[in-house]
C-alpha cells in the first residue's frame, strides 16, 4: 500500500514538473524591453527542479517595490520549510551528476551561459533598473561584469587539479580537489545579478550545486540567471532560487544537506549566519559591510583624486559595500579639494535611471531613503556642515514622483567620533576630514571594526605601497577607487567578513582537498 502511494506521488510530481516546464515562457521574454511605471509581475519567482515554482504560502506575501516610482511590482510569498527542502534536494540530485563531469565539460556549459547572457545584456540590465533603481548605464556595466565572471570561472574549471607528493620508500600521496556539495548563496539587494553570479559561477565551476536566496527587495534577476544556466545545459536542479527573507534564509542555513553558506549582507546578519552555520559545522564565506577610508595626500594629482572620491562614494546611489566614505584629505589641499568635489557633486544628474544622461537613480526603498536622510540630519546636529545635497529629490517626470531619490551629499567639518563617520550609511553621503601626517591618518583610518576596502592617492610610489601595507583592509586601491574586477580576490578583514570572492582565491572556498596516501611496499606493523 505504502509503495503504491509513493509511486502515485512520484508519478504526479513528475507530471506536474513536466507540465510546468512545457508551459513556461522564460521570464526575460515576458519582461522584454522592461520600462519604468508599467511592469506588473504575476509569475512565480522560485526556481527548482529546472522550473519556476509557485510558493505555497501566498498569505504572508510581502510587496516588492519599483524604487524609481514607488509602485508595487509584485507580491512575494516567502518559501517555507517544505519548499526549502525541495530546492535543496533538487540541488543534491543535480550535484551527483554535475560533480562527475570533467572541468572541461563544466566549463563548456558555463561559457554557453555567458554567451546567452551577453546576447541579452540590455534586456537584463533594464530589469535590474526596474527592480533596483540604479541607472541603466551602471546596470549594463554590472551585467557585463556578471558575464565576465561566468567566463572567468568557465576558464578556471578545467584547471582544477591536485598535487602529487613523493614520500619515503617509493610511496606517494596525491590530493584531489573535490566539490563541497550543495552550497547556499544569500545575497544583498545592491548588485542583485552580480552577487548571484559571484557566488554561483565559482560554485558550479568547482562541481557544486547551489540554492540561492536573493534579497526580497530585488528578487527578479536571480531567476533570469537560473533560466540562462538551464538553457546553457546545466542539469535541472543545479542552480535553484528560493525567495524570502530572514526566515527562509535561516531555514537554508540550518538544512542538514547544505555543506556551505556564502553570504553577502550586513554585519549583524552575517553574525547570525555564522552562528547558524556553526551548529552544523558548515563552511561560511561572509561578505559584509564596510566604512572604508580614502586617503588623499597633498602630492596627489588633484583632478584624479576628486574623480576617485566621486567614484568611491556615488555609484549605485552610494549603496556599495566597499565605498570609501571616510575621505581624509591632507590639510594643505582641503580647500581646493572641497571646491572641486562640491562643484562636480552638484553637477551629478539625478533622476530617471533609464535615461542615458542620468548618473544617479533611486535608492532601494523608502525606509532606506529616510535612514540616509536621517544620517545627514544627525551629522548636522553633531557639527558637520552640509556643503551640498542631502535632501529628498523629486524628478520633474510625474511618473517618478513617488520614487526614492535624494541629492548626493558632501559633508565637511566631520570628526572621527561622529555617527556619519563611524557607521555605514549606505547612501550617497561623503564625509570629509582633514589630516596632517601619514602616521596620524593611518591610525585614524584603521580605528574601526570594519576592514573591507581602502584607498590612497599620492604621486609618491614608496608612500603608496607603505600605506597599502599598513591599512587593515581586504583591498587597497592606489590612485583610483572601486576598480574591482572578477579576476582579483575581494573580501573583508576584521568584521567586514571571512573568505574571498573573485579571482583564483575563491577556489579554496568552494572545494575541499582529499589526500590519498599510497603504499608501494609491505606494511611495517608494530603489532
Ligand atoms: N562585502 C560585500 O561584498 C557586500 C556586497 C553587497 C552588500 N554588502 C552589505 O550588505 C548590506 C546591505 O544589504 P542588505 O540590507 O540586503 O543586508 P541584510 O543583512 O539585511 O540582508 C542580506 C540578505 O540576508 C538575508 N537575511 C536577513 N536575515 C537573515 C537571517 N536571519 N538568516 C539568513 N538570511 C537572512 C536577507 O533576506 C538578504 O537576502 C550592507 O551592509 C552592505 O555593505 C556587502
Ligand atoms: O557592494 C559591494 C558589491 C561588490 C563589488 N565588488 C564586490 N562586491
Amino acid at each position: 500500500m505504502h509503495a503504491r502511494l509513493l509511486r502515485h506521488f512520484f508519478f504526479f510530481f513528475f507530471l506536474r514538473q513536466k507540465f510546468l516546464k512545457m508551459s513556461q515562457q522564460p521570464l526575460l521574454q515576458l519582461l522584454h524591453n522592461a520600462s519604468l511605471g508599467s511592469l506588473e509581475l504575476k509569475e512565480p519567482l522560485n526556481f527548482w527542479c529546472g522550473a519556476r515554482v509557485q510558493a505555497r504560502s501566498a498569505g504572508n506575501a510581502e510587496p516588492v517595490y519599483e524604487p524609481a516610482t514607488g509602485r508595487v511590482l509584485c507580491d512575494l510569498p516567502p518559501c517555507g520549510a517544505e519548499e526549502v527542502d525541495q530546492a535543496v534536494r533538487s540541488a543534491h540530485a543535480a550535484y551527483l551528476k554535475w560533480s562527475r563531469l570533467s572541468g572541461m565539460e563544466r566549463g563548456r556549459v558555463l561559457l554557453e551561459a555567458a554567451r546567452i547572457m551577453r546576447e541579452r545584456l540590455v534586456d537584463i540590465a533594464k530589469v535590474e533598473v526596474v527592480n533596483n533603481g540604479k541607472t541603466l548605464t551602471e546596470a549594463k556595466g554590472n551585467i557585463h561584469m556578471a558575464v565576465q565572471g561566468i567566463e572567468y570561472f568557465a576558464g578556471i574549471a578545467p584547471t582544477l587539479a591536485g598535487q602529487h607528493i613523493q614520500m619515503p620508500g617509493g610511496c606517494f600521496a596525491y590530493t584531489r580537489r573535490e566539490p563541497l556539495g550543495v552550497c547556499v548563496g544569500i545575497g544583498a539587494w545592491n548588485f542583485p545579478l552580480v552577487l548571484a553570479v559571484m557566488k554561483s559561477a565559482p560554485a558550479l565551476a568547482c562541481g557544486n550545486a547551489m540554492v540561492y536566496k536573493p534579497s526580497p527587495m530585488a528578487p527578479i534577476t536571480a531567476v533570469i540567471l537560473a533560466e540562462i544556466y538551464k538553457e546553457a545545459g546545466v542539469p535541472d536542479g543545479l542552480f535553484n532560487v528560493v525567495q524570502g527573507g530572514a526566515e527562509t534564509g535561516s531555514l537554508l542555513c540550518h538544512h542538514p544537506m547544505v555543506a556551505k553558506v556564502s553570504f553577502t549582507g550586513s554585519v549583524p546578519t552575517g553574525k547570525k549566519v555564522m552562528e547558524m552555520a556553526a551548529k552544523g559545522v558548515k563552511q561560511v564565506t561572509l561578505e559584509l559591510g564596510g566604512k572604508s577610508p580614502l586617503i588623499i595626500f597633498k602630492d596627489c594629482e588633484l583632478e584624479n583624486a576628486v574623480k576617485g572620491a566621486l567614484m568611491a562614494n556615488f555609484l549605485t546611489q552610494g549603496q556599495v559595500c566597499c565605498n570609501g566614505t571616510r575621505v581624509y584629505v591632507q590639510r594643505d589641499i582641503l580647500p581646493q579639494f572641497l571646491e572641486e568635489v562640491v562643484k562636480r557633486t552638484k553637477a551629478i544628474a539625478v533622476g530617471d535611471p533609464m535615461l542615458d544622461g542620468t548618473r544617479m537613480g533611486a535608492l532601494i526603498s523608502r525606509p532606506q531613503l529616510d535612514k540616509v536622510l536621517g544620517f545627514v540630519k544627525e551629522a548636522q546636529k553633531q557639527g558637520a556642515r552640509v556643503l551640498c545635497g542631502g535632501e529628498p529629490f523629486v524628478p520633474s517626470d510625474p511618473k517618478l514622483k513617488g520614487g526614492y531619490f535624494m541629492s548626493p551629499c558632501v559633508l565637511d567639518n566631520c570628526r572621527d567620533d561622529m555617527t556619519c563617520v563611524k557607521e555605514e550609511i549606505f547612501g550617497p553621503v561623503m564625509s570629509v576630514m582633514p589630516f596632517d601626517t601619514e602616521e596620524e591618518v593611518l591610525q585614524r583610518a584603521n580605528n574601526t571594526t570594519f576592514g573591507l576596502a581602502s584607498g590612497v592617492f599620492t604621486r609618491d610610489v614608496a608612500r603608496a605601497h607603505r600605506v597599502a601595507e599598513n591599512l587593515q583592509a581586504g583591498t587597497c586601491f592606489i590612485n583610483n577607487y572601486n576598480t574591482n574586477s572578477v579576476v582579483v580576490p575581494f573580501g573583508g578583514y576584521k568584521m567586514s567578513g571571512i573568505g574571498k570572492e573573485n579571482g583564483q582565491a575563491v577556489i579554496e572556498y568552494y572545494t575541499q582537498l582529499k589526500t590519498v596516501v599510497v603504499e608501494m611496499g609491505d606494511v611495517q606493523s608494530l603489532f
